[in-house]
């Protein structure tokens, strides 16, 4: 919207003349001006975006309100004639181009205040254009969630009319503060106001349909109702059918039970939908009616069925046992009953008599217990197994593991490793991999004698399927999940790429080096004197072996450093292996570090680190993104740059008050390695994570971490740091001031070689050599005179031009014509005002 002449009645108010006056481009400019003058917002912010800014009053009402340097950004369908200090660009902030040019501006910043005073086609039918009206400011206000900072401003125009309510509530919804306000300087006729929403609470995720038209004004949504029409030729109401939007997931979908039951896709539903209900249609539903009649249609599966979103994996379970029966009952098809399909075939087609209800009561009964056995059976396996790990770790003495010292091999054969050993089940425990034995194991062992029972083949199929089931829909979870949020995807991410954790004792399966170990192992044939691998049962852990072994890489050089090996009381080699088990606690700590590490930092930043070592004479020390308290050995530095990580950057830093805290006590012997060690004896040691579900270990991820003290010193060494990486001056400024710094250093060492060489002069007196040596001293400390820029008007021949304009030399700066008037007026202004 250019400027325009404003002709109507009474349009040619004072607040036009003022605005003429001042060089505001529209008398708009005085309702930012009254609105900041109340609320103050403007003086506070930095960076500031203004949607719908043609022709831009706004913008230059924050361009000489907001302070020096701040960033202004403004937008409009409507070209934006330049504005000295502002950005415009010409754009519809409905549309995703839009934004990503506001992204572009904005980079990494975030708005202070976002503001809004767009009007689309006003005067055409009013309760349309208040309706778009309200539309234009939700969209304005979905703009301003994703660029507002925390705590920010959204200022915007509604109508008042049947939407405003809504509006305020969304408002309301996402700002501690909202406020409706009509400036002086808008018109009394006008049905606009101004609403001043403050304190933005920046939420992780805002409810799609805070941000929906269709959700926000329901009811307006049906085209403009004809009024007179509607005296003369009343209409029958009619509903709006137009069906939910396509991708959105947020609106409420049921479908009838019955359904859900024939279904051949039940995870689908399960995943997808929010309700089944068992209310009968108009017309009718026989399966539905039966469905609600059956006895398995339990209170609890109704409660169920009632809203799918809250069921937990227990529930879910449930549900699909339900599926299941009532499918069996209709007589849809079902495993089992393709099963009983075969024999059916050749027996005689019989209605269910009696005997053959007494006959299936038992089959299932049969199962039942089979299924339990089976159960009973696995439970006992892991507890045996553990049991052999707790004895491992000389925590137990063999004759407490509770087994028949006769086992079912025989009088001794508990302790006779050979026919472990078949199945490497010897290595397996002395690598700590068998926490939990899985079935496939279990079954092998039985044939090894290791296992127990008679019917281990026969597997639960049902179980199976609906734990294979509910992992899917896990997955389903997951990836609805990591489609909404971004955090969540680089988590995910990050997990994927991550160097090898050690994951404890049973995580034998990312080992692959002790599984080459193990299959060396295995194939050697001698008997157990002779082959190490057999004895590595109970003496394994007492082996010499790289220091690094079962490590994490990470892990292994965070215990690098020299401050463990400096402080008193270390372990020797063997110790060293014995306290495998403190990773998990460490690597829980390394975890919280990498977390924190930013692997992008430049290397600039390292600079201004405080540097807690003792000795600071090495530059390279201060260079490096290391680790801080230590000094390097030549050795370290050396290996350091022969191998440099995936980002060339060694991404260990103490940046944890926990952190600091730990270092802060080993360096002044307040601990030592042992107290780590036996620190790290914990219940969060062990992580036996075998054959658990993905969604249990993810959620069990959470919590499974030991909470470390944290003291004062260390909480403010940390303060101390982040307020010295926060005060760092950026690259650009630091570099320019070394260069004027450099430049004056040239500059001098020249004149003392000049005077040097004057004083040597054997030609002139005293006097003279000291008027020369001031002249070159005043010659050097005389500022160069500033070129004069040149402003080229871009009209006529210069305008659209690209590169330097005829017949200038020097410095140039094009300029277009209103930005021209634009400085002329404020000079004008400034001069009044003195
Ligand atoms: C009242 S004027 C804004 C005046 C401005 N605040 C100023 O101080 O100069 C309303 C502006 O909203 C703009 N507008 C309407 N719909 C828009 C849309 N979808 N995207 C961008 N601008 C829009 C119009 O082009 C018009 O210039």
């Amino acid at each position: 919207m250019g400027i325009q002449k404003k002709h109507g009645k009474g349009r040619l108010d004072k607040w036009y003349k003022l605005a003429k006056e001042k060089g505001y481009r529209a008398r708009a400019a005085f309702k930012l001006i009254q609105l900041n003058k109340k609320y103050g917002f403007l003086e506070k912010s930095k960076v500031l975006l203004d949607l719908c800014a043609a022709p831009g009053s706004w913008c230059q009402v924050a361009a000489e309100t907001m302070p020096e340097g701040s960033l202004i950004v403004g937008v409009d369908l409507s070209p934006i004639k330049a504005i000295p200090k502002c950005i415009t660009f010409q754009s519809d902030i409905t549309t995703d181009k839009c934004r990503a040019t506001i992204r572009q501006y904005l980079k990494t910043w975030k708005a202070d205040t976002v503001l809004h005073d767009g009007a689309p086609n006003v005067g055409t039918a009013w309760v349309q254009d208040s309706f778009n009206q309200a539309e234009l400011a939700l969209q304005a206000m979905k703009l301003a969630t994703e660029f507002l900072v925390e705590g920010g401003t959204f200022v915007t125009k509604v109508f008042r009319s049947k939407d405003y309510n809504s509006l305020l509530w969304v408002f309301n919804q996402l700002f501690t503060k909202v406020e409706a306000t009509k400036p002086p300087s808008s018109r009394n006729v006008s049905a606009e106001i101004f609403v001043v929403c403050r304190g933005f609470k920046a939420p992780k995720r805002i409810d799609p349909k805070f941000l929906d038209p269709r959700s926000v004004f329901a009811e307006l949504s049906d085209p403009t109702p004809n009024n007179e029409a509607k005296v003369f030729n009343p209409e029958v109401k009619k509903r709006k059918r137009d069906g939910y939007e396509e991708g959105n997931y947020t609106q409420f979908k049921e479908i009838p039970a019955s359904e859900f039951i024939q279904t051949t896709d039940p995870i689908a539903i399960l995943g997808s939908l929010n309700r089944l209900s068992f209310e009968q249609p108009p017309n009718g539903d026989v399966a539905l009616a039966a469905l609600d009649k059956l006895p398995e249609t339990t209170q609890e599966i109704r409660n169920c069925c009632a809203d799918l979103r809250v069921l937990g994996r227990k529930e879910f379970r449930n549900l699909l046992r339900w599926r299941l029966k009532v499918r069996e009952k209709f007589g849809f098809a079902t495993k089992k009953s393709a099963k009983a399909a075969a024999e059916e075939e050749v027996a005689e087609v019989e209605s269910m008599d009696e005997e053959l209800k007494i006959q299936e009561e038992l089959q299932a009964l049969s199962e039942k217990e089979s299924s339990r056995k089976k159960r009973e059976r696995r439970r006992e396996n892991e507890k045996k197994q553990k049991e052999i790990i707790r004895m491992q770790l000389h925590m137990t003495a063999p004759t407490e593991i509770g087994l028949e010292q006769a086992g079912p091999n025989g009088e001794g054969s508990m302790f006779g490793l050979k026919t472990v050993d078949k199945s490497g089940a010897v290595d397996k425990i002395a690598k700590g991999k068998m926490a939990i034995l899985t079935e496939a194991d279990a079954r092998k062992d039985q044939d090894s004698g290791f296992g127990s029972g008679d019917n281990d083949e026969e597997s639960d199929d049902e179980q199976d399927r609906l734990d294979r089931e509910l992992d899917s829909l896990y997955e389903q979870y997951q990836d609805r999940k990591s489609d909404a949020d971004a955090k969540f995807r680089a988590k995910k991410a990050r997990k994927e790429h991550e160097d090898d954790e050690w994951e404890g004792f049973s995580a034998g399966e990312h080992n692959s080096e002790d599984d080459d170990e193990l299959a060396e192992d295995s194939s050697d044939e001698s008997s157990d004197e002779a082959a190490p691998s057999k004895r590595s049962l109970l003496t394994n852990l007492d082996r010499n072996e790289k220091k690094t072994g079962g490590l994490s890489r990470r892990a292994a050089q965070f215990f690098d450093q020299d401050i463990f090996k400096d402080i008193g009381g270390l372990p020797g080699e063997e110790e060293f292996d014995e306290a495998l088990e403190d990773e998990d606690e460490i690597d829980a700590d390394l975890e919280r570090l990498d977390s924190i590490i930013q692997p992008d930092a430049e290397s600039e930043s390292e600079d201004d680190i405080p540097d807690l070592a003792e000795d600071t004479d090495s530059e390279s020390d201060a260079d490096e993104k290391g680790f801080e308290v230590v000094k390097r050995t030549k050795e370290e530095q050396q290996w350091e740059d022969e191998a440099p990580r995936r980002d060339g950057k060694l991404d260990i830093d103490i940046i944890t008050a926990e952190a600091m805290t730990l270092a802060q006590q080993i360096a002044s012997g307040e601990k030592t390695t042992r107290d780590l060690i036996d620190e790290a004896f914990n219940k969060y040691a062990f992580k036996d994570r075998d054959g658990l579900p993905e969604w249990f270990l993810d959620d069990e991820k959470r919590h499974d971490k030991p909470h470390r003290p944290i003291t004062a010193a260390g909480a403010a060494a940390i303060k101390e740091k982040l307020r010295a990486l926060n005060a760092r001056p950026i690259k650009k400024v630091r570099e320019a001031k070394d260069r004027k710094k450099f430049k004056a250093a040239q500059r001098l060492e020249k004149l003392r070689k000049k005077s040097a060489m004057l004083q040597d002069e054997e030609g002139m007196t005293e006097k003279e050599k000291a008027q020369s040596i001031m002249k070159l001293m005043s010659k050097a400390t005389k500022k160069k005179p500033q070129q004069q820029v040149k402003v080229v008007v871009a009209r006529g021949g210069n305008r659209g031009i690209a590169g330097r304009p005829r017949g200038v030399k020097g410095k140039y700066k094009i300029v277009d014509a209103r930005m021209k008037k634009d400085t002329v007026a404020l000079k004008r202004a400034a001069k009044k005002k003195k």
